[in-house]
């Protein structure tokens, strides 16, 4: 069946969200490639997003940041405030609880962010870091987060690079597609602290309210044993996402939309800790270079599902969804 045609009758109602076993995905055997392809390709129409299992990443890597994160925030906040990503060229650093604002009708964020993105581990903090984004700012007093966070990072970036031929794979094109549009992407990494919100009535300030992700997907990390992120299905009923161990959420972002146009779905999610104790998650933003178009790729377009997104660049994009969310 052709992409527009499974997109025509897809059931986006899901209840839940599923999990994939990607142990193969470095496989090289074509039709386990496709096998997997197939099973990511469904749950990018139908949910937009899905759980990856045996992903590879070692979990003292996640632990070692995750410790690193705790500390960094548990710093007074006056020395976070040294490195506020608003002081930042870039937005890099520090975000201050209520300080962004994803969701347009919501009162701001209520979580606090360290933004960061790729840099050499070994680099001696000359100009070799600077890469599309630009230079990342670190916390001082704190020795072994720069390492810990840029390990972890790596790792992330890793599975994330071998997730892009699969995606291809799914919208039935060479695996090599979006080699050219992705190869000189800094993919966005944020850790983040969500205070409780045990008692919220005021539905408004949530732990980051309702709102698409901007890139091409993002990779979730979720701290075990606290349900926060929810899912907007098409019923517009919002679905749990939980935590579960050993795993992370994969969701699309707005530039896959785009090159799809809309057959990938970019699917509205927020999240709310209303547990009794801080909440921490580490999202990976992927996207593509800032150079690249947003164009519908093969197959997405046809009198019956005309273009549905102006052209504009990745970078264009970003930087538009950035200015908005930042503005006061
Ligand atoms: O913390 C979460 O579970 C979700 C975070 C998120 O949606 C985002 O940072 O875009
Ligand atoms: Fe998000």
């Amino acid at each position: 069946m052709s992409l527009i045609q499974s997109a025509a009758i897809a059931q986006s109602s899901f209840q839940d969200i599923p999990i994939i076993d990607v142990s193969q995905i470095t496989n090289h055997d074509p039709s386990i490639r496709r096998t997997l392809a197939l099973e990511i390709r469904t749950a990018c129409i139908e949910v937009g997003f899905f759980y990856v299992i045996n992903h590879g990443i070692p979990e003292n890597l996640v632990e070692e940041f995750l410790s690193q994160t705790k500390e960094f925030f548990a710093l007074p906040l006056e020395s976070k405030l040294k490195i506020e990503n608003k002081t930042t060229p870039n937005l890099m650093g520090y975000s201050a609880l209520l300080s962004g604002n994803n969701d347009p009708n919501g009162g701001g964020d209520f979580q606090e962010g360290f933004e960061f993105t790729a840099e050499p581990l070994d680099n001696s903090g000359q100009k070799s870091n600077v890469n599309s984004i630009g230079r990342n700012t670190w916390p001082s007093g704190l020795p072994k987060f720069r390492e810990a966070a840029l390990r972890y990072y790596d790792a992330v970036v890793n599975l994330g690079k071998s997730l892009f031929p699969i995606f291809a794979l799914a919208l039935e094109l060479d695996e090599h597609f979006f080699d050219e549009k992705t190869n000189n992407a800094a993919a966005l990494m944020r850790s983040l602290r969500y205070p409780p919100q045990e008692n919220l009535k005021d539905e408004h300030v949530i732990g980051i309210g309702a709102h698409t992700d901007w890139e091409c997907f993002t990779i979730l990390w979720q701290e075990p044993g606290i349900q926060a992120l929810q899912v907007l299905n098409s019923e517009k009923q919002w679905i749990d996402a939980p935590p579960i161990p050993g795993t992370f959420v994969i969701n699309l972002g707005d530039q896959f939309a785009r090159w799809t146009n809309g057959i990938f779905k970019s699917t509205v999610h927020r999240a709310i800790n209303k547990s009794d104790g801080c909440r921490y998650s580490i999202p990976l933003f992927v996207g593509a270079n800032w150079d690249a178009k947003l164009d519908p790729i093969p197959g997405c377009v046809s009198s019956d599902r005309p273009l549905r997104y102006e052209v504009i660049t990745a970078g264009e994009y970003v930087k538009a969804k950035l200015a908005e969310t930042y503005k006061h």
